[in-house]
């Protein structure tokens, strides 16, 4: 479950997010959408911890989170740009969070999502060279791979192609599936809101509406 209890937040160049509540029941893949510039982005920062709110409380399967740091949130995260680590081949990407996690079953894990996920080939390749789709592909194994409850995506299929778009789509009915996760997705296409959504939100004016 993910709820927002009147969270406020407001930008340095006075942009003012007001009193959003918003529940997310666990197991459901939620979309969120909104014009550029609505909040999205600051909503999934004050989720994961990335960003603190002036006002209100984060709850996550019925924990107040509010204070946690982000890494004992078990939230992964894919921002817009997905942060991948430049220097890091592919393989110590996703045991990344399993190794900090002390996890005795690293390499178990990253192969059995490599295999998931359809990177196997690109172990111990680093990010710069990858297409689009693929370091998609390797930032969702990362993020997985803290065995998160929840997930947040941030316009995660927007630079894909027709094709790759509905693969990646059915890919991430697949993990939400498999991995029983609570899942928010922001996104501009209501085509992507229809076909994944089973809420749809949308940010409007500082205020989260139910469509
Ligand atoms: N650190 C900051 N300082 C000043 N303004 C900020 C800061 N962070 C965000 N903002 C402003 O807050 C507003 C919301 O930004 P946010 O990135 O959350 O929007 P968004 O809905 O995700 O946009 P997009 O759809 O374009 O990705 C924007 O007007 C942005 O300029």
């Amino acid at each position: 479950m993910i709820k927002l209890e009147g969270i406020g937040w407001e930008a340095p160049g006075g942009f003012i997010l007001r009193d959003i509540h918003v529940e997310i029941p666990t197991g459901i893949y939620a979309v969120l959408m909104g014009a550029t510039g609505c909040g999205k982005t600051t909503l999934l920062e004050i989720l994961c911890g990335l960003r603190a709110p002036a006002q209100g409380r984060v709850w996550l399967n019925d924990q107040d989170v509010t204070a946690l740091e982000p890494r004992h949130r078990q939230i992964g995260y894919l921002p817009q740009d997905l942060a991948l680590f430049p220097e890091m081949c592919v393989r110590d990407q996703i045991g990344f969070a399993p190794k900090l996690q002390r996890s005795l079953q690293v390499n178990t894990m990253v192969n059995e999502l490599a295999e998931e996920l359809g990177i196997t080939h690109l172990l111990d390749r680093l990010p710069e060279h990858l297409s689009g789709g693929e370091k998609q592909r390797v930032a969702l194994a990362r993020a997985l791979a803290a065995q998160p409850r929840v997930l947040l995506l941030d316009e995660p299929l927007s630079a894909l192609d027709e094709a790759t778009h509905a693969e990646a789509a059915q890919l991430l009915r697949h993990l939400h599936e498999k991995h029983a996760l609570t899942v928010l997705h922001v996104t501009h296409s209501s085509r992507e809101a229809e076909s994944l959504a089973q809420m749809k939100l949308r940010l409007h004016d500082g205020k989260m509406l139910l469509e």
